[in-house]
């Protein structure tokens, strides 16, 4: 009797499986997308020369002092599961293209941190982070909180944000420090044979707009007000410290659905 084809198939991913193992991946291919993403930025000035070290080779700040920000994303439902994620991030420019580079980025759970390290160069790490705050942001709402411990008990970052005003989508990008750049980070994969350069050490820029902006009757649901962000002392593995806030220039939360694209490589001069 032949075998009933259903009964051969196998439990595990098929060929070509989109990340490892093949067999059975930690994450499916794109789409990546996002829903009811909470995404919270304290925009500041920090000291240019402290940070440099966080910067690779022909990537410099495109101002002095050099505009950082401070990003908090609390996501409940995306291909990725739900996870919580920190960044401080950097204005820069790489031959005459202007775009936030991503030197530090902190996450709760396993499958974003190998996609973001593998798909787009995200240098993540493990790390404990809390999230406190309702869901939409408003006026005299209370305020949007996160920390950021690696090892737990080690504080390495504590940002708040008060909402204050909803703001509209033409509204904030009049405003220069909510300038919408495309994200950049540095995707580095060393050799796997020993005194080999490394295989891959590009720049990667990711697009992520346009975004849909979620909100009652479809309009953005988009917030400013005041935030403040505390780096404390940083610790050995980890000297966030070198970001640290000269003056908070301004402050923004969102409640968006995205779809996250893949990166495009940025030539470095
Ligand atoms: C999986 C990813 O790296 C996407 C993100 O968390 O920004």
């Amino acid at each position: 009797m032949a075998a009933d084809p259903a009964a051969r198939m196998s439990p595990v991913g098929p060929a070509g499986a989109a990340s490892m193992p093949v067999a059975a991946p930690l994450y499916p291919a794109p789409p990546f997308e996002f829903r009811g993403a909470r995404q919270t930025w304290v925009v500041y000035e920090a000291d240019a020369a402290m940070l440099a070290a966080y910067l690779p080779a022909g990537v410099q700040p495109d101002s002095d002092p050099a505009v950082c920000a401070a990003w908090a994303c609390h996501y409940p439902s995306s291909t990725f599961g739900p996870y919580l994620e920190a960044y401080l991030v950097v204005r820069v420019e790489v031959a005459g293209e202007r775009f936030w580079y991503q030197p530090v980025i902190v996450t709760d759970a396993e499958a974003p941190m190998a996609a973001g390290r593998e798909l787009w160069g995200y240098g993540k790490k493990l790390a404990h982070l809390t999230w406190s705050g309702r869901e939409a942001g408003g006026p005299g709402a209370e305020q949007l909180v996160m920390t950021v411990e690696r090892p737990r008990g080690v504080r390495l970052m504590t940002l708040s944000m008060q909402p204050e005003r909803l703001v509209s989508g033409e509204e904030l990008v009049s405003l220069p420090a909510a300038e919408m750049l495309p994200t950049l980070s540095h995707r580095m994969v060393p050799a796997s044979e020993a005194g080999r350069p490394p295989v891959v050490d590009e720049l990667v820029a990711v697009d992520v707009r346009p975004r849909a902006h979620r909100g009652a009757d479809g309009r953005p649901e988009l917030w400013r007000g005041r935030g403040a962000v505390d780096l404390g002392s940083g610790s050995a593995a980890d000297p966030w410290q070198v970001f640290r806030p000269l003056r908070v220039l301004d402050a923004f939360t969102s409640l968006t659905d995205f779809t996250l694209p893949l990166g495009r490589v940025v030539p470095r001069s």
